[in-house]
């Protein structure tokens, strides 16, 4: 059994990294283990314009710790008023991406879109300039089971957006259905999905079964158990259009522990830890650098990172709590016993 693994440095391609006080908790996490991640704009006041992206990387990179060289890979929120000139100048500006949130489907989506077909413009205009569209799917009718949602999506907006936009790079963001691992198989190209530990390592009952636990409530909420086997198949199956995205999204314990909980995971402090485990349990650690390292910036149309990670086999207790700001934070698997740890200084 090895006892050790170096990996070419991972990136994260999809994390959020919230603001203000909040950052300086969040982001040396996330650079201590990424080189590079794709920052969501879903902030309260969400990043709709490149001005309000350049200024945000440098508040991200403020918060970096001093011998950091984490790249923020920055995104904008679109809005039913994004405009295509809009999308010239963040091309212009380094903005990687564009994120369609549909209007109140997550945290922060209220100002999203109401109607897809309202931005092909917007679209036109990102498949033009080669920003990547990245997608959380899932539908938001009320009539709509909260479990049925993505499925819905993928009829709904997906296949109209692909075969319309056949250029368009396409992220289907933090996949959690079977469904959608089939649907991102049977797409030519340009397609491709990211997946977050939670839904490798969790299924619904571990939410639900014997007491309701917050902490493992997301959005696409967890599914059952032959979607999260549906995923890890997907993850490990060495197929480059899945890659990895944590989705981390931190939430103070005390909005997560409410009558009215807010949803999202806090996994960038043992991302790739969690990961590591997942891969184990499935039998394929040597699966886990394609997934993690390679397979993200090769869709991306981004260099591959040089510098390498370590991971030990030591066995670890994951905190039951950190600090996060004034207040504090339960990370995903709080508790739990991973068998890999990251460490501190690149091999
Ligand atoms: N995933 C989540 O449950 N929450 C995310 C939003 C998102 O990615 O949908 C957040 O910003 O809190
Ligand atoms: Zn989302
Ligand atoms: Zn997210």
């Amino acid at each position: 059994m090895t006892d050790t693994l170096s990996l070419i440095r991972p990136d994260d391609w999809h994390v959020h990294l919230r603001d203000g006080d909040l950052l300086a908790s969040v982001v040396p996490a996330t650079a201590r283990q990424f080189a590079r991640a794709i920052v969501m704009p879903n902030l309260q006041s969400p990043i709709t314009t490149t001005q309000m992206a350049l200024a945000y990387r440098d508040r991200i990179l403020a918060a970096c710790p001093a011998e950091s060289t984490f790249e923020p890979l920055m995104t904008l929120y679109l809005t039913d008023m994004t405009t295509a000139e809009e999308i010239g100048r963040a091309r212009a500006a380094g903005v990687v991406a564009c994120k369609l949130y549909p209007a109140g489907a997550t945290t922060n989506s209220a100002a999203g879109v109401t109607d897809i077909s309202r931005l092909y413009p917007v679209l036109e205009a990102m498949a033009t300039e080669g920003l990547l569209l990245l997608v959380h799917g899932e539908v938001t009718e009320h009539a709509t089971d909260i479990f049925d949602r993505e499925k819905a999506f993928i009829d709904k907006v997906m296949m109209p957006v692909r075969q319309r936009f056949p250029e368009l790079k396409i992220v289907f963001e933090h996949i959690t259905t079977a469904d959608a691992v089939d649907f991102v198989k049977d797409c030519p190209d340009r397609l491709g999905a990211t997946i977050t530990p939670q839904h490798l390592l969790f299924n619904r009952n571990d939410m639900l079964v014997g007491g309701i636990r917050p902490h493992f409530f997301c959005l696409p909420i967890l599914k059952r158990r032959s979607h999260q086997e549906a995923l890890v198949t997907a993850a490990t199956s060495g197929d480059p259009r899945f890659f990895l995205g944590t989705d981390s999204a931190p939430h103070a314990r005390h909005q997560k522990e409410s009558a009215c909980g807010c949803a999202g995971c806090y996994s960038a402090w043992s991302a790739l830890e969690l990961y590591a485990e997942a891969f184990e349990r499935a039998g394929a650690l040597d699966r886990l650098e394609g997934f993690a390292s390679f397979f993200g910036p090769d869709f991306y149309g981004l260099p591959r990172n040089r510098e390498r990670v370590t991971l030990k086999r030591e066995p670890w207790q994951l905190p039951a709590v950190l600090p996060l700001g004034e207040s504090e934070i339960v990370p995903l698997g709080a508790g739990i016993t991973l068998s890999w740890k990251l460490a501190d200084s690149p091999a």
